[in-house]
């Protein structure tokens, strides 16, 4: 799905109303459908409160509030009484709301927190152009401090749509957000996300065309993109057709990271996969994953990395910075020239020696946010780090995964795909090694980067999901996630 800036949001309106559907019509039926969504989720709640701004965003509230009443709930709309410069769609709808005598509209300042009444926040949508001012910070953190469910419109007011907010910015903070159309840029970053709440997408038919043919480099994966992506087994073929993977890692007490790799990447259908760990690893390897061929380097700890024909290395599982290792993976990098998958300890060895430019292009790195510091330094918040990271690949031609809770891949061309599988069960030492064994398979089975990127950051969330159903996201573990690739494969078919 593609996600679209607010300007272009703004052009896609106006597209859509330039084909016939008139602005009113829009708002109304943007409306409807949150009504609608309204009504099936909060059917057992009798009264809403409804805070609307002068623009559009609180045009939808003054429609909703007109729907709500007519399906016989309790309504109550408030207003900034003193400002009369409504947007044209917004002032049509005040005005048919004051022809309805159940509905009161009052001034913000009167708003007396009545029991068990939900909260609507329709101030300011996407057309939010400054930074709020000091009443209006006032009303939300009110708002915010009084225990009601919450639902915002479109966007939660004081974000932004596609930037960061400053430190001592005031943002009503939803428990639910029903947004038109489109994810927006800061419904995806931990900074701004936090005030989200779930996140509804409505679809409210804007012009199709112009989305269609509307630029962006920022995407969130979806399951469209995944069948789009996802290549299932042919009959007539054999181990060979699927790849070969060489899970690269482990060192002495941590023989699990690379042996979860391992697993993770025949699960995600490698056709052979060979480990390379230090001895100390081979009993438990051997007879944990039998499937997978073991090649020793070192005592403990890996000092050499065999080069071999025709396979995808996934290096850094469990590997250690032992001076050893260090020369290893650096000598390997030297004379390497296919593309390799990099995480963890690889990324960290890399980051102190400064040896960014003998990554092989078209590699792919996996760091989370403090590897990606060591790698490339600081930045203020994720927003920029994820500038810095859009300019990283395409200085370095390479795919970067910026592992969060929505993992971000950034191709060398620098687009952006934001993934929403996942959850908190999988922040749990071990996860990432499952993510370097599913992306070195993908690969390893011919799967254009860019695409095995994409999927494999979807697949491994999507696992998490289905592990957190099973076990709780307290419960359940890395390994429980590698069992679940099953579950996502048998959905896909
Ligand atoms: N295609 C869609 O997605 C559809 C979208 N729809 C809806 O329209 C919404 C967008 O509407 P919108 O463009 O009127 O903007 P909105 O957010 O209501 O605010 C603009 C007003 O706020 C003001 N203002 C700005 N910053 C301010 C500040 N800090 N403090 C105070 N004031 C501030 C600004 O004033 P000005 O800058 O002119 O002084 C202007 O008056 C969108 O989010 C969705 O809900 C649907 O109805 C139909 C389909
Ligand atoms: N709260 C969360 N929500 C979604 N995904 C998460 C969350 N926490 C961790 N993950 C995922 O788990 C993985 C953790 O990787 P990493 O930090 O490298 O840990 P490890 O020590 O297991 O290698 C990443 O893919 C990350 O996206
Ligand atoms: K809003």
């Amino acid at each position: 799905m593609k996600i679209l800036s607010s300007s272009q949001i703004k052009e896609c309106d106006s597209a859509t109303i330039e084909k016939g559907i008139s602005s009113i019509s829009l708002m109304e039926n943007a409306a409807k459908k949150c009504a609608n969504w309204i009504v099936d989720n909060f059917k057992s709640n009798q009264n809403f409160s409804i805070f609307a701004g002068n623009g559009n965003n609180g045009g939808d509230g003054f429609v909703i509030a007109r729907m709500l009443y007519e399906k016989g709930f309790d309504v109550e709309v408030f207003i900034d009484e003193n400002n009369s410069k409504f947007s044209e769609d917004a002032k049509i709808n005040l005005n048919k709301i004051k022809l309805i005598s159940g509905i009161t509209i009052k001034d913000y300042s009167e708003f007396d927190n009545r029991d068990n009444s939900v909260i609507i926040d329709a101030l300011f949508g996407y057309g939010l152009n400054r930074e709020l001012s000091d009443d209006f910070k006032n009303l939300i953190e009110n708002l915010n401090q009084i225990q009601a469910s919450k639902i915002s419109i479109d966007i939660p007011t004081g974000l932004f749509a596609d930037r960061m907010i400053n430190k001592n910015a005031a943002v009503f903070k939803a428990d639910f957000t029903l947004t038109f159309q489109f994810y927006k840029k800061s419904f995806l970053h931990p900074e701004t996300e936090k005030f989200c709440g779930k996140i509804i997408v409505l679809d409210i038919d804007l012009d199709e065309d112009f989305i269609n043919e509307a630029e962006t480099d920022y995407f969130v994966i979806d399951e469209i993109l995944i069948k789009k992506i996802y290549k299932p087994r042919e009959e007539f073929s054999h181990k060979g057709t699927y790849g070969k993977s060489v899970l690269v890692g482990g060192s002495y007490g941590k023989i699990g990271a690379v042996l979860m790799s391992t697993l993770s990447a025949l699960k995600t259908g490698s056709g052979l996969t060979f480990t390379i760990a230090p001895k100390c690893g081979n009993i438990i390897l051997q007879s944990q994953v039998p499937e997978a061929m073991f090649i020793d380097s070192g005592e403990n700890h890996i000092n050499e990395i065999e080069i071999q024909d025709k396979a995808i290395y996934g290096i850094g599982p469990g590997l250690g910075k032992e001076i050893e290792t260090q020369k290893a993976l650096l000598e390997f990098l030297e004379n390497y020239r296919n593309s390799v998958v990099l995480d963890a300890d690889a990324l960290n060895i890399i980051a102190e020696n400064q040896k960014l430019n003998l990554i092989p292009k078209h590699s792919v790195i996996t760091p989370h946010p403090l590897e990606f510091e060591r790698l490339f330094g600081k930045t203020e918040n994720s927003f920029e780090r994820l500038e810095l990271a859009k300019q990283k690949a395409e200085e370095l031609q390479i795919f970067i995964i910026l592992k969060d809770h929505h993992t971000v891949v950034i191709t060398p061309n620098q687009k952006v795909f934001y993934n929403i599988t996942g959850n908190s069960g999988m922040a749990k030492g071990g996860s990432g090694d499952v993510l370097t064994g599913i992306l070195t398979s993908l690969i390893s089975q011919k799967y254009d980067i860019e695409k095995a990127c994409v999927f494999g950051v979807w697949l491994h969330g999507k696992a998490g999901d289905f592990a957190a159903v099973e076990f709780s996201k307290e419960a359940m573990l890395p390994t429980d996630l590698i069992n679940h690739i099953s579950t996502v494969f048998k959905h896909s078919r």
